[in-house]
Formats: structure tokens, C-alpha cells, sequence
């Protein structure tokens, strides 16, 4: 068995360490705030099974850093918006390592949510059900 120099863990806690996270309840607060937008970086089937935060934009995470980049040829608008982005996934792992990555890249402003959609779930935030 492989072993690694740097757990998934380490890379988390090293994110975290670096990057801006909302608690669930001050991120609900913001929902209806027009000057911030919600990213949801998890994949579709478990959008299909959860249902998401209200407006958010998904964006698998495979794809951010080319949707955020206005030179790539996958860049979307929606990332020039100037609003502050706010990233989640289910737990907040992903979403540290995500938002650590586009604070790298000069992106912002950009933060995430501490807990993921189950903290936001947790805190009351309002979901769309998708069916
Ligand atoms: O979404 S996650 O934090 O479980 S990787």
C-alpha cells in the first residue's frame, strides 16, 4: 500500500487554516443578499438526492477553476458577476480545498461554508428540492 507524504486531511486543515469560512448560520443570513452568490460543488446526484441551497449555481468541482478563469474557453459569466462567491459541498472538505485553490489563482472575494449543505440543512437555511 502507497504511503503518502500528505494526508487528505492535512490538506484540508492546511486550507482551512488559509481561506475565509461563514458559519451555517451567518450564511444563512445571507440568502437573500443580491451581492453574494452560492456555489455548489457537489455532483449532481447528490443535488438530485439533497436538493440545494435556493439560486445556488452548480459547478462541478472538477470544473471551477476553468469556469472562474476568463481565459479559458470554459469560463462563465456568472463567475464575473463581482459578487462574493460563497462555496459548499456536503461536509466542507471539499469546499476548503476549492476555495483555497481560487484564493490561490487571485479570485475573490471567496469563502466557504463551514459544515457544508448538512450545517446549512442544520441551521434552518431553506432548500430547493429539485422535483
Ligand atoms: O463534501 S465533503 O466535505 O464530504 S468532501
Amino acid at each position: 500500500m502507497t504511503t503518502l507524504t500528505l494526508s487528505s486531511d492535512e490538506l484540508v486543515r492546511r486550507a482551512k487554516a488559509r481561506i475565509e469560512s461563514l458559519t451555517a448560520e451567518d450564511a444563512v443570513a445571507l440568502l437573500d443578499d443580491p451581492n453574494t452568490r452560492f456555489v455548489d460543488l457537489r455532483d449532481v446526484r447528490e443535488l438530485q438526492r439533497e436538493g440545494t441551497v435556493p439560486g445556488a449555481l452548480h459547478c462541478p468541482r472538477g470544473m471551477l477553476e476553468f469556469w472562474v478563469d476568463p481565459d479559458s474557453p470554459y469560463h462563465k459569466d456568472a463567475f464575473a458577476s463581482g459578487q462574493r462567491f460563497v462555496l459548499f459541498c456536503a461536509l466542507g472538505h471539499r469546499s476548503a480545498l476549492a476555495t483555497q485553490q481560487l484564493v490561490e489563482m487571485g479570485f475573490g472575494p471567496v469563502c466557504d461554508i463551514e459544515g457544508g449543505f448538512k450545517a446549512w440543512r442544520e441551521a434552518g437555511g431553506t432548500v430547493d428540492k429539485k422535483d
